[in-house]
């Protein structure tokens, strides 16, 4: 068995055994890393308030660390609570050792009340700290006393990312909402996290969210994905949450994702909570040639092919209309047959189109409202776990994965998602929603496909590539017929 990654977990003891260090460590060990504590304070605290920081001094702490890293590897870095500047000045020391993650949670402003962590601390971090974290984690209050108070969220957010911050996640966002809604901006990008807010009141969840985000990078997850698997872990965790003495506390465990731990993901705050209506499309959607002309469409319907998309790259507008419409007409003049557009979203609208099938960049740019007023069904692609979280906020009529295998037909940056990745999306979305594989599908590897109970693949090359299209299309069709209901 390969070693665990370790997660250096930098924050405070609460004597009762509920947040800092313990949920740290109770969460870094249930993502099957290995928890490293370094402690900077020795807290005193009980259900009524927080009476005593028990700050570590900066040589005790010093050397603590040195013992930490003596034996350790570190993937990741977590840090919570920091009690004085004499703390923070070393943290940035060790932080700067590290070429690993970093996430900050900073415990400035403790939804309990009653902590008061001084000013100077507030400073080292905004000035020395933040520039060399991978991700901060605050909430409301705390993104306040870091960006003087900067309103709303995203320009306090974006004020920081312009004095070097490289990432941030404010939590608790929209609290007015029904919607528990975290806002991730970044240089790259910025989007809403949003889930039915839950009721309980579950102390130490921001710990959580915080170390699960460590831990997820520590076993090589992206930030965004990162940030999504952790959300599902501590949506669970408050789901199941157990009481405690006088505290409900998370409750961690190992179970697999499923569709309704996974947050919602949207770049509008005004689609916060939006909740789609797509047509539904036949849930085994079956052999799915991509093409890139009418003739293609017409070529294969003929030949007994249900599910077809037309994807046209690079051609003049003038003749991809004409392409749609004339592909439409085909698809009409067969029986039951799901006949979807690929980009072109508009067109096919105008063309009466089946349905249209977006990748991830293609939903910035289409205006969904219309897509979806227009009746038509919408596929979605996805090649990740933030792209899956999308994917569900529109409720679409299928979701798409890949590239499961290798593909010639396309670059992207994406590795292919292996059988494993399918079953588990399998797994997750269940009965909800059609699963569509796509990338490097031939007719062997659409024979293994078939047994994963995979709704539907998709594929360019093995059909319009081959030899004899003909004699391909039908040996898959045949080999999916039972499938296609
Ligand atoms: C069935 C199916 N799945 C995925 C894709 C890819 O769509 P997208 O990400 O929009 O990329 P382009 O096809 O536009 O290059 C697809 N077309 N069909
Ligand atoms: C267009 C496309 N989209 C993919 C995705 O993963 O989203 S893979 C892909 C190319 C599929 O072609 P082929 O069957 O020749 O591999
Ligand atoms: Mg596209």
């Amino acid at each position: 068995m390969s070693a665990k990654p370790a997660v250096l977990l930098i924050g405070g003891v609460d004597p009762q055994g509920c947040a800092g260090l313990t949920a740290d460590i109770q969460t870094v060990s249930h993502h099957d890393c290995h928890p490293v504590p370094l402690v900077t304070a020795l807290t005193e605290q009980r259900s009524d308030g927080l009476v005593n920081l028990g700050a570590l001094s900066a040589e005790a702490f010093l050397t603590q660390y040195e013992s930490c890293v003596a034996d350790f590897d570190i993937a990741a870095i977590k840090i919570g609570l920091i009690p004085d500047r004499h703390i923070a000045d070393c943290i940035v020391k060790i932080v700067e050792r590290h070429q690993v993650p970093v996430i900050l949670d900073p415990v400035l402003a403790a939804s309990s009340g009653g902590l008061s962590i001084e000013p100077e601390v507030s400073e080292i971090i905004r000035k020395q700290l933040l520039g060399k974290i991978t991700l901060l984690t605050p909430n409301l209050p705390e993104l306040g006393r870091l960006s003087a108070e900067v309103q709303p969220m995203e320009l306090a957010a974006q004020q920081l990312l312009n004095e070097g911050l490289a990432a941030c996640l404010v939590k608790g966002g929209h609290a007015e909402t029904a919607f528990a809604t975290d806002y991730f901006s970044s240089a790259q990008t910025t989007f809403y996290v949003y889930q039915p807010r839950l009721k309980n009141q579950v102390r130490g969840t921001g710990c959580v969210l915080a170390s699960s985000i460590a831990s997820q990078l520590a076993l090589g997850h992206d930030l965004r994905d990162a940030i999504i698997l952790a959300k599902a872990y501590l949506t669970r965790g408050i789901r199941d949450a157990n009481q405690q003495g006088p505290y409900h506390l998370v409750t961690h465990h190992r179970h697999p994702l499923t569709i309704s731990d996974i947050p919602r993901l949207c770049y509008r705050a005004d689609l916060i909570g939006k909740h789609f209506d797509f047509p539904a499309c036949p849930k085994n959607l079956g052999v799915y040639p991509v093409v890139d002309s009418a003739d293609w469409v017409e070529r294969l319907l003929t030949i007994g092919v249900k599910t077809i998309q037309l994807r046209i790259k690079d051609k003049a507008t003038a003749k991809t209309r004409s392409e749609i419409f004339d592909a439409v007409a085909t698809s009409q003049q067969h029986h039951e047959v799901s006949f979807f557009v690929n980009d072109h979203w508009q067109m096919a609208i105008e063309a009466g189109a089946y349905g249209v099938h977006l990748g991830q960049e293609d939903l910035h740019d289409a205006n969904l409202l219309e897509i979806e007023q227009s009746g038509l069904r919408l596929g979605v692609s996805t090649h990740s776990y933030w792209e899956l979280a999308r994917a569900l906020a529109l409720n679409p009529s299928y979701i798409a994965l890949g590239p499961v295998y290798p593909t010639t037909s396309k670059q992207m940056p994406w590795a292919p998602q292996g059988i494993e990745r399918l079953q588990q999306w399998q797994s997750i979305l269940a009965d909800q929603y059609p699963l569509v594989a796509i990338g490097g599908i031939d007719v062997p590897r659409a024979r293994i496909l078939k047994q994963t109970g995979v709704n539907s693949v998709a594929m360019i090359s093995a059909i319009t590539q081959a030899d004899d299209y003909q004699s391909v299309t039908r040996e898959l069709v045949h080999l999916w017929a039972d499938h296609h209901l």
